[in-house]
């Protein structure tokens, strides 16, 4: 396919890797013009994937009309809080019959919509025009090579094929999925949970609790998804359990490191400070996550924990106690 990744950070570069390596023509946007040029020239992203080296193949440019002419799949990589905005500015150079296709993991907090959502509403293309990508997939172990799975999610299966052939290569393998909403809310509450994994790892806590962190936020989660209409099997795979552990569990996580940073006695800023600039999902979108709960009569405690730890000055601590002062109750609850 022609391809485009509109945005050049950590996942969108390895993206564009992946899709580059799977031998289809590619470019990246890259809102900075330097940073194009060392794509260019050096075949880099030393801003964020350092020591990677990309295919030669690939080129990026700093034009959005110049990036979207003729190209049969675009490719949202930007954050989630910017991709109204920024789509708003592609709006007039998109091919009016590529497929878009979201990387974006979380909810947005002004409208508290899902990304497809929002790029439906900005684009007012279809349902079948519109994919979301989701699963176990760090950035820098992709860019590696080393082996990982994704779910392509569209309404239409015939399409969420096409890009799912697109992406698959020796190390990458897509699954698809018809279940939008499963996968989009899968991979926006991961980041909330994974950060709250973080403040356990910081506080000096081990594996029992990193467990029942992500057991219960897997709880949470299917009870979010079920309620907005997500099939539990899709919370059940790669872009529900799979993103959770891998993201709740290692180092590479922006999310995981930003709840380090605060369980190990930093405060908001100096947490921020340790993502190197890049975005940590889960700090706003437990707002957005919680709102959609509350909304939907949800209850998700681990999800409101980290909300009134990052939002309104709660203290690790008392994040603590709060969580197992709650009321004894059965395992299985709800409308699951
Ligand atoms: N990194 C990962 O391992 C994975 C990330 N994701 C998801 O992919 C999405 C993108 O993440 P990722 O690439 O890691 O993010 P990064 O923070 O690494 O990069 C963000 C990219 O968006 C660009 N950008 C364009 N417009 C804006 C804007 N208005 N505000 C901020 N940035 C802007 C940035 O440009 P500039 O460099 O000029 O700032 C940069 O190229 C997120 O939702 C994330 O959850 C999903 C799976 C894996
Ligand atoms: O989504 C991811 C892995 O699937 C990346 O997580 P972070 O944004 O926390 O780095």
């Amino acid at each position: 396919m022609r391809a485009v990744v509109m945005g050049s950070g950590s996942w969108g570069t390895a993206v564009a890797k992946v899709l580059a390596d799977a031998g289809n023509d590619v470019v990246m946007w890259a809102r900075r013009p330097e940073l194009a040029e060392q794509i260019n020239t050096g075949h880099v992203n030393g801003d964020y994937l350092p020591g990677i080296e990309l295919p030669q193949s690939l080129r990026a440019v700093s034009s959005p009309k110049e990036a979207l002419a003729g190209r049969e799949l675009v490719v949202c990589a930007v954050p989630s809080q910017s991709l109204r905005d920024n789509l708003s500015q592609w709006l007039d150079d998109l091919p009016p019959d590529a497929i878009l296709l979201s990387l974006a993991k979380g909810v947005e907090v002004s409208s508290g919509k899902r990304m497809s959502e929002v790029i439906a509403e900005v684009t007012e293309f279809p349902a079948e025009q519109i994919a979301v990508l989701s699963g176990p997939n760090l950035a820098r172990e992709v860019a590696q090579g080393q082996p990982a799975a994704t779910v392509i999610a569209c309404a239409d299966e015939d399409q969420a094929k096409r890009v799912q052939a697109a992406f698959a290569t020796g190390y990458f393998r897509p699954y698809t999925n018809t279940d939008v909403v499963g996968c989009e809310i899968g991979g926006a509450a991961k980041n909330v949970i994974a950060l709250a994994c973080g403040v356990a790892s910081g506080l000096g806590y081990g594996e029992n609790t990193l467990a029942t962190i992500i057991t219960r936020g897997l709880a949470e989660t299917i009870r979010l998804g079920v309620a907005l209409g997500a099939d539990i099997t899709t919370l059940a795979g790669l872009a529900g359990v799979g993103d959770l552990v891998a993201t709740c569990s290692s180092p590479l996580s922006r999310n995981r490191t930003f709840g380090a940073r605060l369980g190990e006695g930093a405060n908001l800023d100096q947490a921020q400070a340790a993502t190197n600039g890049q975005v940590a999902e889960g700090v706003k979108s437990c707002r957005s996550v919680r709102a959609l709960a509350q909304t939907h009569g949800v209850e998700m405690p681990l999800t409101e924990a980290v909300y009134l730890l990052c939002h309104e000055g709660m203290t690790v601590q008392d994040m603590v106690t709060n969580l197992l002062g709650r009321s004894t109750k059965p395992e299985v609850y709800g409308p699951v």
